[in-house]
């Protein structure tokens, strides 16, 4: 069984509880109570796979503008970073998220890894006051190395699923890869062994 932890981040009201709330229930609820952070679990099937998922809606009140995010991205495989196409501001603070995420991983990984980061344009039904463009939004995701998409959590369910399940399949993804990468215990081990005692029999 995997064991996935996803975090939903963005400014105030950008619908981060919409999002994670249609994902979860496919129904959109106008008003969520946002004095409080939330894990939401689930038990899924992707692929053929039984995972349990978890995902991490924060409470952005307090702590807006504050951009430590320590706690998240170690806890966090991956990352839903939402901002409102019809508020600037929004979109600020998810690059500046971005950002946040992206040293993250230069400063643990000593290089750019490709990461399970979606950025997501929320509230496309709102186009008419459109503050921020699509292509603002798909030059900053390809500048950052995640995937982009515009949706309205309020109209676009299938558009909201497909979204979670591509994050999703990332992490999965990246989870094969660095299995890959680190030698099992039993393959050092053997490699260890064999290194010994496979020299010493050469040397008899
Ligand atoms: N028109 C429109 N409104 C939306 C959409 N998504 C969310 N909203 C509304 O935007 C407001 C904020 O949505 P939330 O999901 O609470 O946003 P949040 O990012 O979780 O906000 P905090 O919990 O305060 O950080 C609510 O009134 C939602 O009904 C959307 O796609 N379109």
């Amino acid at each position: 069984m995997n064991e996935l932890k996803l975090a939903v981040l963005g400014s105030r009201g950008a619908g981060k509880s919409a999002l994670t709330v249609r994902f979860l229930t496919r129904r959109f609820i106008g008003e969520y109570a946002s004095n409080s952070e939330c894990i939401y679990t689930k038990h899924l099937c992707l692929d053929g796979r039984q995972m349990n998922l978890e995902i991490y809606d924060p409470c952005s009140q307090p702590r807006q503008g504050k951009l430590s995010l320590t706690d998240e991205l170690h806890w966090a495989d991956g990352f839903v970073i939402v901002y409102d196409i019809s508020d600037r501001a929004s979109f600020a603070f998810a690059k500046a998220l971005l950002y946040r995420i992206r040293d993250s991983h230069l400063t643990a990984c000593k290089r750019v890894v490709e990461s399970a980061v979606f950025l997501v344009g929320n509230k496309q039904d709102l186009c008419h006051m459109r503050e921020v463009g699509w292509d603002e939004g798909q030059k900053l995701a390809m500048d950052n190395k995640c995937q982009f998409c515009e949706l309205s959590a309020a109209e676009h369910c299938q558009e909201v699923m497909t979204m979670f399940t591509k994050v999703l399949r990332t992490i999965i993804t990246n989870f094969k890869v660095k299995e890959k990468r680190r030698p099992s215990g039993s393959k050092s081990m053997a490699k260890l062994i064999n290194n010994m005692f496979g020299k010493r029999r050469k040397s008899v």
